[in-house]
């Protein structure tokens, strides 16, 4: 017999299957869908078996070493799905198939085999465990034992198999350093310390200005310091230590209330209806529920869910990772219980496994993840759920670049099952397929408590101006948040931070601080005091005096989270303040603590970037507020006014779920723009039909498909020169009216000391585009591999940097 094997070679010279001889010991045993070891080359690499076939036109074949899996990790259905998701999105099979499996199937960990049964097994396996338990998988390699009897035993739930990840990474503990006394003490301590004593001194001098816990690890690094200075001091009691362990399962030994299936209301029943019916009668549409926030969307998902786990089918739920939250997996967990596998990225790899395990086992019927869960091996799918559809990072952004909404239609299709699209501000391209009947559109426009939508109330900034108000505060919103503290009702602050960081700048010469490897600003971190990149990650100090002409009036700019913060202790010094960004909220587990005291009435104010906009819920939430709802808007990206429709959405809709009504204060330069008077006017319909006029005057999607193709080089006049073949290869082969954009620099135009080039491609109808660009880019093979250019392709990009 042989194999058609895709081996783990990333090269788009080696990305098509390759033909193997199946030696006569794993004859019956290899499936496709399997991954096994071959010889490639000189040397053995990893590969996954695609299909079998009785002959090869080749001769001289190379045999199959080993077989990595007993049980297929892929379904046929997974292994025709990823050779269309590669095919779609310009990667290799080698990348699609990879992106569908979870982490550990990607590395070589060590396996043990387990018997879970106490009834006698065949011989041979009875004298491999002899009497063990738990056997290395490697005795079963060395001890000749045919495979097919595992796998009867593995199938028969005798015996199984596990991958030694799982106590490795979740138990991985990290040290913590923190002074054990007060500052003044830190402070005697130093004065007392001999002059000697430098390295000692530098270290309390630390933490007498940050007297913050830190990692060790980081300590060490910062400060250049060994971990006998470190020992000193804490045996002299002026630091101490803790272990943090780096994750916890928030799931685990929790007990989730029971819920029952509510009665619907009117809209929901409309909606319900014909979801049920293709649920009943195995038909394939996808839906799209354009739903005011809080109209009940997610109840519907909830007995859609039902009626499918009632026929015995399964369900996929996606969700953005962001608001993954502990509130939204209850939700699912309380009606379904233990039939919920949970997905997200906080999961260590020996977690996501397990939870993957679950799904191909089928101890589970339900999977709540983010992205990549759409490619959970459900073999019986009865529907499959996408809710806030517009989110982008339902994107992927690294090579496959998929959509998992496409990904879901396809599955669907497959299944022959609904797909439902959920959204109070649905993406654009969305509503204008539901517009044209390709989708199936459902609008639920009321909320459940009849409760109106918030109040939504436009400040514009520039008044406040004139009126001589300098803060970054209008005078509305501070009163505002003063009356709603002295209710005891707790507000919402928003700092749309994009384009709003931090830079430091010379207010002598004007020279700005940039990353020495990005064309970007460097953004100043108070805490550290340190500039950062948010880029490549490179840190330097604050300097003291400007690097270019040594002025020392050189200071931060702009207004980050942390100045909002400071602003706003001084503004309402009676405010309790909790702030959740992307520093707030790095150590895993954050996230989850900031929401829990912000719900247990520990702070009056939550403030932070987009990710408080989305999914919240508190009662007890009667004022938001939005500090700049125009920052995104003067982005280059065509479609920044649809987020920030969709952000003013989305956070209003925090605002006076429950009893107390809600208020939302949006402070503005631009009142008067459509995205924004809209917005606060909660218009979808009228935003979609204005966004899509100026779609349509400029030429971008839904009204044309774009493509994206990224040249970087470390040398730059290689990079504009690839970049320039690729434009001019690109302009032979497309239709007249296809528009090729570029060469241009990016707009980061050097990230990571590499220099960036770009085109796009603006076109209606190009069926062979995939292919001359697969191509074009097929002749730069050589070039990539021995310099460090690369190419990279986009075939529906989001992030236009
Ligand atoms: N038929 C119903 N009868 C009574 N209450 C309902 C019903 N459907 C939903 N609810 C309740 O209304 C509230 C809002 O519903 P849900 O969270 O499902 O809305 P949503 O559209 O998903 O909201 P969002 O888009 O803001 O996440 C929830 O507290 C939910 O329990
Ligand atoms: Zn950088
Ligand atoms: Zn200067």
């Amino acid at each position: 017999m042989i194999a058609n094997v895709i081996v783990d070679v990333p090269a788009s010279s080696i990305n098509q299957s390759f033909d193997y001889h199946i030696p006569e010991h794993f004859q019956g045993v290899i499936q496709p869908g399997m991954r096994v070891i071959v010889p490639f080359g000189s040397r053995n690499v990893m590969g996954f078996v695609t299909g079998l076939a009785h002959e090869s036109s080749h001769n001289k074949l190379k045999t199959i070493a080993e077989v990595l899996d007993l049980t297929p990790v892929l379904t046929d259905e997974l292994l025709e799905l990823g050779m269309w998701l590669a095919e779609d999105t310009l990667s290799l099979y080698i990348t699609a198939y990879q992106a569908m499996l979870p982490q550990v199937l990607k590395a070589n960990y060590k396996k043990e085999l387990e018997r879970l049964t106490d009834a006698s097994l065949p011989n041979q396996l009875e004298s491999l465990f002899a009497g063990r338990l738990v056997v290395p998988y490697d005795e079963l390699n060395d001890a000749g034992i045919g495979y097919h009897h595992v796998q009867k035993a593995i199938r028969q739930g005798d015996i199984t198999v596990h991958y030694l990840v799982k106590s490795r990474v979740t138990k991985k503990r990290i040290t913590y350093i923190k002074p054990s006394r007060d500052v003044h003490l830190l402070e005697e301590a130093y004065n007392d310390l001999s002059n000697r004593a430098k390295k000692q001194k530098e270290l309390l001098a630390y933490f007498i200005q940050q007297p913050e816990e830190i990692k060790l690890n980081s300590l060490l690094k910062k400060l250049g310091t060994t971990r006998s200075t470190v020992n000193t001091l804490l045996e002299k009691q002026l630091l101490e230590t803790s272990q943090q362990e780096i994750y916890r399962n928030p799931y685990d030994n929790q007990v989730f209330e029971r819920t029952e299936a509510l009665k619907l209301t009117d809209e929901q029943e409309k909606t319900m209806d014909p979801i049920k019916q293709d649920i009943k009668e195995e038909r394939h549409d996808v839906f799209l529920i354009h739903g005011v926030t809080g109209s009940g969307k997610t109840e519907i998902y909830l007995q859609a869910i039902q009626d499918v786990i009632a026929k015995g089918e399964e369900a996929i739920v996606l969700v953005p990772e962001i608001s993954l939250t502990p509130q939204m997996v209850k939700r699912f967990k309380g009606r379904f219980g233990s039939s919920v596998a949970v997905m997200h990225s906080a999961l260590s790899n020996g977690e996501k496994y397990d939870e993957w395990r679950r799904i191909q086992q089928k101890d589970v019927q339900v999977v709540v993840g983010a992205r990549s869960a759409v490619f959970a091996p459900f073999e019986n799918l009865g529907v499959l759920i996408i809710d806030e559809e517009h989110e982008n990072s339902y994107k992927q952004e690294d090579q496959p670049r998929y959509h998992a909404r496409d990904v879901a239609i396809r599955r669907g299709r497959h299944h022959q099952c609904p797909v439902i699209l959920g959204s109070a501000t649905p993406a654009l391209e969305s509503y204008a397929r539901a517009q044209k009947g390709v989708y199936q559109l459902a609008t639920l426009s009321k909320r459940t408590n009849n409760k109106a939508m918030p109040q939504m109330e436009l400040v514009d900034m520039r008044h406040e101006l004139h009126a001589g108000n300098r803060s970054m505060f209008s005078r509305s919103l501070k009163n505002k948040v003063e009356q709603c503290i002295s209710r005891g009702e707790q507000a919402v602050l928003l700092l749309n931070r994009r384009g709003y960081s931090t830079f430091v700048m010379c207010r002598e010469c004007g020279h700005v601080k940039e990353c020495p490897h990005c064309d970007i600003a460097l953004t100043f971190h108070k805490n550290s005091n340190q500039l950062k990149c948010h880029y490549c990650s490179y840190e330097e100090p604050m300097p003291t005096y400007c690097p270019s002409c040594n002025s020392e009036l050189i200071r931060f700019f702009g207004t980050g989270t942390q100045r909002m913060e400071e602003a706003l202790v001084q503004l309402i010094p009676q405010a309790r303040i909790l702030r959740m960004d992307v520093d707030t909220t790095r150590r895993k587990g954050a996230h989850e603590r900031l929401l829990n005291q912000f719900a247990n009435k520990e702070a009056d104010i939550l403030l932070g970037t987009q990710m408080i906009a989305k999914g919240l819920d508190f009662e007890n939430v009667t004022l938001v507020g939005v500090l700049t709802a125009d920052s995104m808007l003067h982005l280059p990206d065509f479609r920044s006014a649809e987020k920030t429709f969709q952000l003013l959405t989305q956070v209003s809709g925090r605002a006076g779920r429950h009893e107390l009504p809600g208020e939302v204060i949006v402070q503005t330069y631009t009142p008067e723009h459509y995205s924004i008077e809209l917005a606060s006017q909660y218009d979808y319909v009228r935003f979609y039909q204005n966004e899509m006029r100026v779609r349509k005057t400029f030429q971008y999607p839904p009204f044309v498909f774009l493509a994206l193709i990224t040249v970087s080089d470390e040398n730059h006049a290689a990079a504009a020169r690839a970049a320039q073949q690729i434009a001019k290869g690109l302009w032979q082969s497309v239709q007249t009216e296809t528009v090729v954009l570029g060469p241009t620099p990016s707009p980061i135009p050097r990230m990571k000391d590499r220099y960036r080039y770009q085109c796009m491609i603006k076109y209606k109808n190009e069926p062979n585009l995939r292919s001359s660009i697969h191509r074009l880019i097929a002749q730069f093979d050589d070039q990539m591999r021995k310099s460090n250019l690369q190419i990279t392709v986009d075939m529906q990009p989001y992030q236009l940097i």
